[in-house]
């Protein structure tokens, strides 16, 4: 492993040699732990297929990711990094791709690919969903904003429970596995971060169940009844299935967990 990646001493310094600067906009904060590193590695094997990366920035991840025995391929969006990376990836097996990983034919990667990233904030959520509706991913390991990780892990009756919470449980089941700190990067963030990994379940997408969840979340205030009847769904089937699932009329969506939203929809959609 190179050390000037592994300090914000010798990140700043290779940053300075290549004259550049590290871009906020593209959520520029590069892993300087070590011993982080080595836990995020730790979390992704098996490399039992092939490995993604988003964003490999200056390359620590995806230096450490090859030198374990993964076959990497890196997707970059600041084309000023591909001179650090030739430097820093210099005869590693890596496939550099410079690109938007928003643009990326993810629909089209080998069966049981991973991803391993520490995403940039600003795409992780839409990313992460796409990858998931997929189906093509073994397992997803990356670091996320502490908050946008508790989320995805939320339980029912949870303030961070919502829509998101339920878009992973429906494709994956989620764990938060450890914080770090924001002294774990350079230049730090303003944030505590997480590292996430989703084992997915391989199930087909439901669009009628998410339509479902979109509409219930939509109204966040509201009772799940009003939601969904502002939405457009019938306000007696709402209130007849609501009661036929043993639910009280009043009930919140934040209060219903995956399986009574699956019921809740077989039940909406057989009556239309
Ligand atoms: C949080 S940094 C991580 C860098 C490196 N992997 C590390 O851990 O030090 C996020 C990286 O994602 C890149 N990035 C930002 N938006 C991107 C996008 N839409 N597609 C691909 N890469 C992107 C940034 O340029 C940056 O290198």
């Amino acid at each position: 492993m190179l050390e000037a990646l592994l300090s914000p001493k010798g990140v700043r310094e290779l940053l300075r040699r290549h004259g550049l600067y590290a871009d906020k906009r593209l959520g520029q904060n590069f892993l300087v732990s070590f011993a982080h590193l080595r836990r995020i590695v730790e979390a992704a094997k098996p490399f039992t297929g092939p490995v993604y990366e988003v964003g490999p920035g200056l390359g620590v991840l995806t230096r450490a990711l090859a030198e374990a025995g993964a076959q990497v391929t890196a997707i970059e969006k600041d084309l000023r990094l591909k001179p650090v990376l030739e430097e820093t990836l210099r005869g590693l097996p890596v496939h550099l791709v410079f690109a938007d990983a928003l643009a990326y034919p993810w629909e089209e990667v080998p069966e049981n690919s991973l991803l391993v990233a520490n995403l940039p904030y600003n795409i992780a959520t839409p990313l992460v969903t796409r990858l998931l509706r997929t189906g093509r991913f073994a397992r997803l390991v990356f670091l996320v904003q502490k908050e946008v990780a508790e989320r995805m892990v939320a339980r029912p009756n949870t303030p961070s429970y919502g829509l998101l919470s339920l878009r992973v449980a429906y494709h994956a089941q989620a764990e938060k596995l450890f914080d770090l700190p924001p002294g774990a990067f350079f230049p730090p963030p303003k944030v505590v971060s997480s590292l996430v990994r989703l084992t997915p379940r391989k199930v087909p997408d439901d669009p009628a169940l998410f339509q479902l969840l979109e509409a219930a979340f939509s109204k966040r205030r509201k009772t799940l009844k009003n939601a969904l009847t502002a939405a457009g769904y019938p306000k007696e089937e709402v209130e007849e299935a609501l009661r036929s699932l043993g639910l009280p009329p009043d009930i919140r969506a934040e209060a219903l967990d995956l399986s009574h939203f699956q019921r809740l929809k077989d039940l909406l959609y057989t009556r239309v």
